[in-house]
């Protein structure tokens, strides 16, 4: 549906797959979004670690939400289509139709999510070659990238997935696919997940060298041998097929995709700051992070010049804007963890009841809790005995260390609604204390960082925001655009129709500051403390691992 005042001119539709949703957006010129529509989509997780989805379920709901925010508007006016997504594997045979990457056979899930964290040995393997291209990745390959996880479906599923496999793709690039039968893969796809290097292309040495030399022989055709810069324009656009799926012409330009992260990096980092007061005014756009919150948060900062950063994902070239190299720090999971804390607490059904009574989400509601229940103090200061290491699903950012397990101290026997208030308010905190740790292991290798620019579905709760403010003591930039992931989707989809000259002029026009939280200074040192704290957590956590190990 049409929302806002609608002008005529040049539109465009991003849509991005998030994990738990797809969105659609329809976006004009400034960036700014006249329409938006959002599908929930299934996952399946038919073990522990085994995380899947359905690139069928995805497309249907990639065409519903499409279909929706077109609605009532002459599609003459879009000029061009931008998909972004999380970075999970979908397989396909040599048909292009989908086969199972699960022991039950189940074709239907054909996606191992991002998330998923099965391929721990093979990953283990990988790293213990030491092979040149994880330079590239801050040392250590993560379990959540696509060469473990290619090896996982060698090893364990041979005859029904990996001798029937025609094409494995990133998600984002399965889209942009699906959208044009054009099987070209987005630099930003390969370069960050699949150890592809802008510059010097695959390495045949990696592949043989873990087991997949099928790929080298291949010629590299069923992951990818055609590479094209993000926002480049596909083939001969939209497919008359994929147009009546999506309710869009035919031929309207489509963009070679991003992942999800980095579009949100570009809907953000390019905004003009002038008159806020923020340190980056007049500073290179090397100064600021983009910190994508979902499910999971991604760090996302830029230099003109290659940075190596222990456990921080990159140097990636020209994966997010062009031009400039990416290091891509992370927190597994962020969004998902706050949803396991607060959902999993006795007083949960309570506070449920009572969100619902007042028309609130239940975040809404236990922020507002908090602020009665604070009395005097400053909010955060509700948690000087409560302590949480938020690293539940491994720590992909700096540690890099995926045995790294979640620890809370401070527990009580009461289990109302203060009690699950303060703990979800200690996550919260802890996994603000995640980007100070990045943000300092950044800096140590060269970046300079003073900003941050938040976007996702968790910088739609206020008390996460000044928390990411107070604790890294940084300014933190909200976009005039609340689904600024979109707007960069969007961005994309107006490069590809030639609207504008460059990523570089699309972000500076497209992306808006909206609001500034500043960090409250004066509670500074509470932080430092509880950083202190932070830190010791999972320095115990490592001594107790010793200690079992121990005879
Ligand atoms: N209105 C809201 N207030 C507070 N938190 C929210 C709100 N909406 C979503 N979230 C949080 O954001 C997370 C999902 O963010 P989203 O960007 O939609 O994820 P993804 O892109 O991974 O699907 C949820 O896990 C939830 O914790
Ligand atoms: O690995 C990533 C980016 O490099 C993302 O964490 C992954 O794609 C999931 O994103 P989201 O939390 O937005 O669903």
């Amino acid at each position: 549906m049409l929302g806002g005042d609608q002008e005529p001119g040049n539109y465009y539709v991003g849509v991005d797959v998030g994990t738990g949703s797809v969105r659609a957006a329809l976006v004009d010129q400034r960036g700014i979004l006249l329409a938006f529509a959002d599908q929930p989509i299934n996952q399946w997780e038919p073990q522990f670690n085994h995380h899947e989805q359905s690139s069928e379920d995805i497309w249907a709901a990639c065409c519903v939400v499409t279909k929706q925010v077109v609605q009532g508007i002459d599609v003459n006016q879009i000029r061009g289509l931008g998909f972004d997504a999380t970075c999970s594997l979908v397989v396909l045979d040599k048909q292009f139709r989908p086969l199972p990457v699960n022991h039950e056979g189940d074709a239907h899930r054909n996606i191992i999510m991002w998330l998923d964290h099965r391929a721990v040995s093979q990953v283990r393997r990988i790293n213990e070659t030491k092979h040149s291209v994880l330079q590239c990745v801050g040392g250590v390959m993560s379990v959540e990238m696509q060469a473990p996880k290619l090896l996982w479906l060698k090893e364990n599923l041979r005859e029904t997935c990996w001798d029937k496999a025609g094409h494995f793709f990133d998600l984002p690039d399965f889209l942009s696919w699906k959208a044009t039968g054009v099987t070209a893969r987005s630099l930003c796809s390969l370069v960050c997940k699949w150890t592809y290097s802008a510059e010097k292309g695959w390495d045949d040495s990696f592949w043989k060298m873990i087991g997949l030399e099928d790929f080298v022989a291949d010629n590299y055709n069923k992951i990818g041998n055609q590479v094209l810069p993000p926002g480049a324009s596909l083939g001969n656009g939209l497919t008359p097929e994929a147009a009546k799926d999506l309710g869009l012409p035919a031929g309207i330009a489509v963009a070679a995709s991003l992942i999800d992260a980095h579009a949100g990096g570009l809907g953000v980092i390019g905004a003009d700051v002038r008159g806020y007061g923020l340190a980056c005014e007049g500073q290179p756009v090397t100064s600021r992070l983009a910190v994508i919150c979902g499910t999971s948060s991604c760090h996302m900062g830029i230099s003109k010049d290659p940075i190596f950063v222990p456990g921080v994902w990159g140097p990636y070239f020209s994966a997010m804007v062009p031009g400039f190299w990416l290091n891509e720090g992370g927190q597994s999971v962020t969004g998902k963890l706050i949803d396991h804390m607060v959902q999993g607490h006795a007083a949960f059904p309570e506070l449920q009841a009572k969100a619902t009574a007042r028309c609130q989400s239940v975040y809404a509601y236990l922020n507002s809790h908090l602020d009665l229940i604070k009395k005097a103090q400053p909010v955060g200061f509700l948690t000087v005995d409560l302590h949480v290491w938020p690293d539940f699903h491994g720590n992909r950012s700096p540690l890099a260390d995926l045995t790294l397990k979640g620890m809370v101290t401070g527990l009580k026997l009461s289990q109302d609604l203060d009690d699950l208030a303060i703990l979800y308010l200690a996550t919260v905190q802890a996994i603000a204390f995640g980007p100070r740790l990045i943000i300092e292991a950044m800096e140590a290798g060269g970046h300079s960082i003073s900003t941050l620019f938040l976007c996702g579905g968790l910088s739609k709760n206020p008390l996460f925001v000044q928390m990411h403010a107070d604790i890294t003591g940084m300014p933190v930039v909200l976009s005039q655009e609340v689904e600024s992931v979109l707007v960069g989707a969007a961005i994309l989809g107006a490069c590809a129709s030639g609207d504008f000259a460059s990523v570089q002029e699309a972000m500076a026009r497209m992306s808006k500051v909206g609001k500034v939280v500043f960090p409250r200074l004066e509670d500074k040192r509470y932080y430092d403390k509880k950083y202190q704290v932070f830190l010791k957590l999972v320095e115990h956590q490592k001594e107790y691992v010793a200690i079992m190990k121990g005879d």
